[in-house]
């Protein structure tokens, strides 16, 4: 059994480290992360997971994780932002509000797939124009879902979460431990 991480993020293989689980391999899945029109956060979410786990190619025997995160504003899906201009749009609509942020994780061994999906709640502050200016400066919203992290200089600008911190960051570790010990990973299997 090889224990693949199909993510090209680098805050998903730190969050495995907590876990104490280094991968054999990480294969990043290429595939189309366009909504489908009319599509909402949560079903997008999930779908984007499963499709990113199917993309990873594997041995019958081993284990592939993928997870994708989404940030929700209503029914509006934020994705990473393409440049400052998008990252100071997003910015401007999440300050001052609580979003979700959901992150779908999916398991795969064979032709089995587990999968859960967490959705916490953030609120951003209300933010100043110098504020966003200053956040968009560090840079860190780049390749970020919604234009922020939560684990970088964006902290100061949240001051209340409800949910999964980890899932916030990009992988939920007691649902991904759960996951991994439904399909068999010696580490979480109870034995070990
Ligand atoms: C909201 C939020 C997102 N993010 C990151 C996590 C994910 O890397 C990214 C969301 O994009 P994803 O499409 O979930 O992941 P990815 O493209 O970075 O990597 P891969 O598809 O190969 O697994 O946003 C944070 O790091 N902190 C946060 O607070």
């Amino acid at each position: 059994m090889a224990f693949i991480l199909g993510s090209g993020s680098p805050r998903r293989l730190d969050l495995l480290t907590q876990l104490g689980i280094t991968p054999d391999a990480v294969r990043p899945p290429e595939i189309d992360e366009d909504p489908k029109p009319g599509e909402l956060p949560r079903s997008y979410c999930a779908r984007i997971a499963r499709e990113k786990v199917a993309a990873v190619e594997a041995a019958p025997d081993d284990i592939v994780l993928c997870a994708d995160t989404t940030v929700a504003l209503g029914r509006r899906i934020l994705g990473k932002p393409a440049d400052a201009g998008e990252a100071a749009d997003f910015l401007y609509a999440l300050s001052g509000r609580r979003h979700r942020v959901i992150t779908a994780v999916a398991v795969r061994r064979g032709d089995q797939v587990w999968e859960r999906d967490v959705v916490s709640q953030v609120k951003v502050k209300r933010l100043s124009d110098a504020e966003v200016n200053a956040y968009l400066a560090t840079e860190d919203w780049r390749g970020k879902a919604g234009g922020y992290a939560i684990q970088g200089p964006a902290g100061a600008l949240i001051p209340w979460i409800s949910g999964s911190f980890t899932g916030i960051v990009g992988l939920p570790l007691a649902e991904t431990a759960t996951l991994l010990a439904a399909a068999g990973h010696p580490k979480f299997r109870g034995d070990a």
